[in-house]
């Protein structure tokens, strides 16, 4: 996928919020882009998902299936969890038990019930992650998944990154905070003063590590995951016991 000389501005007056971006991601790379608040990364996710339509310039090559997870998922729909996803894998073609997979990856099982409305901030991050994966995408681009998933959701994203990746699929994330050190091989851009700009990945610390493995119940989940970070440990992974 190619950005060739693109220009956005979000009107005719505005100014540029990106100018002259010429960029290409190859089948199989993560790109991680990453810029101060504000600077235009969101933008640039949008404009390679198709949501926005480039000022100048075009987006080349783009693959079929596309798997978008905004900043913030539109929560206000009416439909249930569970009702939501079975109707997305519809309208993408498959089989509505295609979302089952991702309904018990991301620990959704005990929401599919709950409207989305009524959903916590994180889990229904979580319905927007699945719905993006349903359909296996060839591009999946994640806005800010460190901001809005919650601390367990946020412990699969390298693995999911990694088999969209290893399908041949592209992935562009964008991550303000540098949070995305620990995804192996994934180049990185710079968004700053309207133009993008190849960058060195931020330095991962180094570390004289071990790992030791623990089971948690369920529901103390994502408190353990917080509790551990907060004591500076890395969570590599959550998964099912006996997996
Ligand atoms: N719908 C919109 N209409 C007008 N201006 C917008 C709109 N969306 C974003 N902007 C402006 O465009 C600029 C780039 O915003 P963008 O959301 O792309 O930045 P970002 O790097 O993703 O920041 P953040 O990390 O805060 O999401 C900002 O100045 C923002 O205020």
């Amino acid at each position: 996928m190619r950005f060739e000389g693109l220009w956005f501005r979000y009107g005719r007056r505005a100014d540029w919020t990106l100018q002259a971006v010429d960029a290409s991601v190859e089948p199989g790379q993560t790109v991680v882009v990453l810029g101060r608040n504000g600077a235009g990364k969101s933008t640039l996710l949008q404009l390679a998902a198709g949501v926005l339509r480039p000022s100048r310039g075009a987006v080349r090559d783009r693959p079929p299936v596309v798997g978008w997870v905004p900043e913030r998922f539109p929560a206000d729909q009416p439909f249930t969890a569970g009702d939501y996803l079975h109707r997305m894998a519809l309208v993408r073609g498959h089989d509505p038990s295609q979302a089952d997979e991702w309904i018990e990856r991301l620990l959704l099982a005990d929401h599919t019930g709950t409207r989305l409305s009524d959903l916590s901030k994180g889990t229904a991050q979580k319905v927007g992650l699945a719905q993006a994966l349903i359909a296996r995408p060839g591009l999946l681009i994640l806005d800010e998944p460190w901001e809005g998933l919650d601390a367990v959701a946020r412990t699969l994203i390298p693995g999911i990154v990694a088999e969209v990746t290893a399908a041949g699929g592209m992935v562009l994330l964008s991550d303000h905070r540098g949070e995305t050190a620990r995804i192996p091989g994934a180049i990185h851009w710079q968004v700053a003063d309207a133009t993008l700009a190849p960058a060195p990945p931020p330095p991962a610390p180094a570390r004289d590590e071990v790992v030791i493995e623990v089971a948690v119940r369920r529901a103390d989940a994502d408190e353990a995951v917080v509790r551990l970070r907060a004591q500076g440990h890395a969570v590599l992974g959550v998964r099912e016991a006996g997996r």
